[in-house]
């Protein structure tokens, strides 16, 4: 399986991404922001970082990158689609996913290891988690605050699109302590949290995070 992942300017983790992908197993294929061309790839990822360098609002320049364009329609298609941090306040941005980021209610950047639950293992990114399952990865984000209004919180809790939520405290103040949703489909999933920070106990606080990437290769690709 060939999976994108796009470097804006300002990417942090595209790096960290493609070697998550590698050590589950699958080729990572980089994709560069002002391509309108997602070179044959079966799955993409929108990595974390300070995209444009935040300006405007984090994720509001890099939603019209060339690369997103083709993003969106392929993701409309089906394919599956994982963004992460800035991937995620990206993702809401150009519509694929409801609500928005936004900064967080401390009003300081949170940096540290986050206990997560997880709540939905039946989308691309999740089948190879048990349900109620609890992992470590790290959080480090600014505007991490996921916001929407109650019926599309409700909506996203009736359909079981809340992958995951924060255990105990949650720092950013996320209503319903939502760390990650999914779409309709269950094909893309944006999460604040990192999990390509978290692939192996040498570098990372646990390799909880790996499980995303390995259930990518369980997925059965259409688009
Ligand atoms: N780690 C990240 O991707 C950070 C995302 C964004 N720049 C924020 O601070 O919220």
């Amino acid at each position: 399986m060939r999976v994108g992942v796009i470097t804006f300017p300002g990417t942090l983790d595209d790096v960290d991404a493609a070697r998550a992908v590698t050590t589950a197993g699958a080729e990572a294929v980089p994709l560069w922001h002002g391509d309108a061309d997602l070179r044959g790839v079966d799955a993409v990822i929108v990595p974390g970082g300070f995209s444009y360098g935040d300006y405007l609002r984090c994720g509001a320049i890099a939603r019209f990158a060339p690369v997103m364009g083709e993003v969106v329609t392929a993701a409309r298609g089906g394919m599956p689609v994982l963004g992460i941090c800035n991937g995620f306040q990206i993702l809401c941005e150009a519509g694929l996913l409801p609500g928005a980021l936004v900064r967080n209610s401390g009003l300081h950047f949170v940096c540290r290891d986050q206990w997560l639950r997880v709540e939905n293992t039946t989308s691309a990114w999740t089948t190879r988690y048990d349900r109620g399952a609890e992992i470590l990865v790290p959080l480090k984000s600014g505007e991490g605050r996921y916001v929407a209004d109650e019926a599309t919180l409700d909506r996203l809790e009736g359909e079981g699109r809340v992958a995951f939520r924060y255990v105990g405290e949650n720092r950013n103040g996320a209503l319903r302590d939502i760390a990650g949703i999914t779409d309709e489909r269950g094909r893309v999933l944006g999460l604040m949290p990192h999990p390509e920070h978290a692939i192996d106990a040498l570098t990372g606080p646990s390799d909880d995070g790996l499980g995303m990437f390995l259930s990518l290769l369980d997925t059965v690709v259409t688009a």
